[in-house]
């Protein structure tokens, strides 16, 4: 039996419908209601988001408006005038709280309006910070927004899978795309970073040391105030339980943290609660500006030298071995003093020293005091040009380290631990004309700041001299 065969099949492409085109009439229209009101929540929700993200922009020409459309011109135009009059006078006055309150608010606003919301996704897809999934874009959204001057803060929610290791990888592709001198990246809580537009840098001018504090109650041994940090805050420094190690290559301002230190120990040193014991290799050129301030001071790397650290180091063990027991820490109630040991270049004695036998005793004798010294009231100060293993064996061992100008990037992270430059903390980047310029980590704090001593000179030495001979400060 044979099979119909069709003589002329149809070959065309059959329509395909979309298939709400299929549905029902009444289902169609309900459709149509909900959609707008989802594009009216939307619009509802942009509208809120703009009017939170520019409160002064956005809202205040609109209430002009709607004040014109019911008032007029002109009280809103008397309005406007007092309010110029009202902003020019708290500018005059209190011209610290305007600009925080008022001025960095138009800033930031001005900012992300015109820098950062118009250039986000091309920068973010040219950086590939972008990553299309199956035909969807995944693009890190940019958040909150502040602008303190000079510096830009921008939160930034990462996309699903990215590590902050990304945004540390293109730091200078994203200062450059939006403008800035610099960007340094902080991880604030899971998939939130901050990253830190610099515009300027407000430690470029010099620090001139405050007045000296006249009464040793005013001298707090755990914060002991050396300069200002980068927001405007105190650079303070906590000597007592703790050890501090300065790097800087030559002229990078090793001396600057070094007095600024003294200046504020000052009235302790001269009342007898604090005790200063100096090495300086140098010949004393730095430690024999003012050695009025030290208690026992030797300008060598010889047997003197060794001789003071190997006593210090007995000290040390001495206090210890009474305090077994009675205290766990030196308190300032003891009529013994808090000594603070000041090694002005100790690659000179541990590393350069040419006498294998007394490089071996000061670099024993120094570790001792480092690692015992702390609970018996003893804290080493110690200033290095090169931070490599080779001259400071026992750099890990100091909890406070200052890293002024270096020369090489890897110096960087020697000297603040693995990792911080990459996150912005670019000493070896320290401009030459800003010494006293440094990047400080303390164990147990998060990331690095940046931060300038004060600059205490010649004149500063003179009247610190007299004030520790005399007793009266100038
Ligand atoms: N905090 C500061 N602010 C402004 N100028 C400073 C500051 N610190 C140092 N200077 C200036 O920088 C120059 C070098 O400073 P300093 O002698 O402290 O450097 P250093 O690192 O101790 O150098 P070296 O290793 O040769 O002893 C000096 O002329 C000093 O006046």
């Amino acid at each position: 039996m044979s099979r119909w065969v069709d003589p002329a099949p149809f070959e065309g492409v059959r329509p395909r419908l979309p298939w709400w085109m299929l549905l029902p009439g009444k289902l169609k229209c309900l459709a149509v209601v909900v959609a707008l009101a989802w594009l009216v929540v939307v619009a509802l929700g942009r509208f809120v988001l703009t009017a939170v993200r520019y409160p002064v922009t956005f809202v205040a020409p609109l209430v002009a408006a709607w004040c014109v459309w019911r008032h007029g011109w002109w009280p809103v135009g008397l309005t406007c005038t007092g309010l110029a009059g009202v902003l020019a006078l708290w500018a005059k006055v209190a011209p610290h709280s305007f600009r925080r309150l008022c001025w960095y608010r138009l800033v930031t606003e001005w900012r992300r309006a015109v820098v950062y919301a118009p250039r986000w996704r091309t920068v973010m897809r040219l950086a590939e910070l972008t990553k299309d999934v199956r035909g969807r874009e995944y693009r890190p959204s940019l958040r909150h927004v502040r602008s303190e001057g000079w510096r830009d803060r921008v939160r930034v929610r990462m996309i699903p899978a990215q590590s902050s290791d990304a945004w540390e990888l293109r730091r200078d592709g994203l200062a450059h795309s939006f403008g800035a001198r610099s960007c340094r990246i902080r991880v604030l809580r899971p998939r939130v970073v901050e990253l830190d537009f610099m515009h300027s840098d407000p430690l470029s001018r010099s620090i001139p040391a405050p007045a000296l504090v006249d009464v040793s109650s005013g001298v707090d041994l755990k914060r002991v105030t050396v300069g200002c940090t980068e927001s405007g805050s105190s650079w303070r420094i906590r000597l007592q339980g703790n050890q501090v190690l300065g790097v800087g290559v030559q002229g990078s301002g090793k001396a600057s943290v070094l007095w600024s230190i003294v200046w504020h120990l000052a009235p302790a040193i001269r009342d007898g609660l604090v005790r200063l014991v100096g090495v300086d290799p140098k010949g004393g050129m730095e430690l024999g500006q003012c050695p009025e301030a030290f208690d026992r001071v030797v300008y060598d790397n010889g047997v003197q030298a060794v001789e003071l650290l190997e006593d210090l180091a007995v000290q040390v063990k001495d206090r210890a071995d009474r305090y077994r027991g009675v205290r766990r820490l030196w308190t300032r109630v003891d009529d013994e003093p808090f000594t603070v040991l000041v090694v002005d270049e100790l690659a000179d004695l541990v590393a350069y020293q040419s006498d294998q036998n007394l490089r071996e005793r000061a670099s024993r004798a120094l570790q001792t005091i480092v690692s015992q010294g702390r609970a018996p009231g003893f804290c080493v100060l110690a200033l290095v040009q090169d931070p490599r293993k080779e001259v400071v064996g026992f750099r890990h061992l100091f909890g406070t380290r200052i890293a002024l100008r270096l020369d090489e990037p890897v110096q960087v992270d020697m000297v603040l631990g693995d990792g911080v430059r990459a996150k912005g903390a670019a000493a070896h980047e320290i401009d030459e004309n800003t010494p006293g310029v440094a990047w400080v980590k303390t164990d147990g704090r998060g990331l690095p700041e940046r931060v300038r001593a004060f600059h205490v000179t010649d004149t500063d030495l003179l009247a610190l001299a007299a004030y520790l001979t005399d007793g009266e400060a100038a």
